[in-house]
């Protein structure tokens, strides 16, 4: 497909390829689409519309929510329950999971999403995203929390919208990755980045140093090693960038390659937590995201979207981006 195709042609061009297809899932990406310009719009308008600050509210994991963060997960609901193509949602900001209200018809994908990444951001003016991944219902019965726990292998499609200097929409469907960006002036998002793939080889890393004393002895020996630079065992120097919000790491990466990690630490497991990020709103989609695009996505040992989830907030450890620095990482921990 050519520059200059809108998102809603292109997703109906991929749909045309697949055999049964009803149409359904190119409504439900089409109302997801809607849901990101929405909140792309709060987002843009910030102080104007006093969306900017926290809510009286903390979500199941203890995080003080944004105002944004409630309001873009209001949106996502919004625009994607009624339309009979969704059985049931999970989201980040939501301890349960959403059950299709009786007036609406229930339809056979389920729908995760972190509706606001990166919200730390929010009241700094620095690039937040939303993340989604859709999942097939399995059987006909009313969905309950369990059937959301799904290896990331079985996602349908996966997806981001980085809310940026401009807006994007990063979307898989299992056939590469294309990105689109929005025109504000029209109100389509159009493809501007056709087959997007991350370079195997880079000499960029992203990491929250001030974690460096609780990492695990890999994740440190890595980073050792990249700080050494030419004079070190890697005879080059690396370059270091740290946003704190997911998307816009994983789009930097998707661009010019590099490699995001969130790794396992003492502090987490001190506390019994997996990882900082979320299996299902967060490392599956962008795991299915950077596969899709050539790179790779671990948790240290083991690539992520070949877990069992085991509930629906659980938390893992990430680390993803360009194949052979994700390759040697994951060496070190078979080494270690
Ligand atoms: O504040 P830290 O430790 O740097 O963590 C930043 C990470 O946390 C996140 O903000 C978590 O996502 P939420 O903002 O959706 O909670 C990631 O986007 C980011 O990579
Ligand atoms: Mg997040
Ligand atoms: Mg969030």
């Amino acid at each position: 497909m050519h520059h200059g195709t809108t998102i809603t042609q292109f997703i109906a061009e991929e749909q045309r390829h697949i055999p049964g297809a009803t149409g359904d899932f190119t409504a439900l990406l089409n109302d997801i689409v809607t849901a990101c310009k929405m909140i792309s719009n709060q987002v843009n308008h910030g102080a104007l519309v006093g969306a900017l600050g926290s809510a009286d509210s903390e979500n199941i994991q203890g995080e003080t929510q944004k105002k944004l963060d409630v309001l873009s997960n209001q949106m996502f609901i919004q625009c994607t329950e009624w339309s009979g193509h969704v059985g049931a949602l999970a989201s980040e900001e939501m301890d349960d999971i959403y059950d299709i209200p009786a007036e609406y018809p229930r339809g056979k994908y389920l729908l995760t999403f972190d509706p606001l990444d990166g919200s730390s951001n929010i009241d700094v003016n620095v690039s937040v995203g939303t993340i989604f991944s859709i999942l097939r219902v399995a059987g006909n019965e009313k969905p309950i929390a369990n059937d959301f726990l799904q290896a990331g292998t079985q996602q349908v499609a996966a997806g981001y919208a980085l809310y940026g200097p401009s807006t994007m929409l990063v979307l898989t469907t299992g056939q590469g990755v294309n990105g689109f960006t929005l025109d504000q002036n029209i109100g389509e998002f159009i493809l501007t980045h056709p087959n997007m793939t991350i370079p195997a080889d880079t000499a960029e890393f992203a990491i929250n140093a001030s974690n460096s004393r609780f990492w695990e002895a890999p994740v440190k020996r890595y980073v050792d090693e990249c700080l050494a630079g030419k004079e070190g065992p890697r005879e080059k120097d690396f370059n270091m960038r740290w946003i704190a919000s997911m998307v816009a790491e994983v789009h930097r990466i998707l661009t010019r390659g590099g490699v995001f990690m969130y790794p396992m630490d003492s502090k987490m497991s001190a506390k019994g937590q997996g990882g900082k990020l979320r299996l299902l709103y967060e490392a599956n989609p962008m795991s299915f995201i950077v596969e899709q695009a050539g790179g790779g996505s671990i948790t240290g040992a083991q690539r992520i979207m070949e877990l069992q989830p085991e509930s629906l907030h659980q938390r893992v450890p990430v680390i993803l981006g360009s194949r052979n620095e994700v390759e040697r990482i994951q060496g070190y921990h078979s080494a270690d």
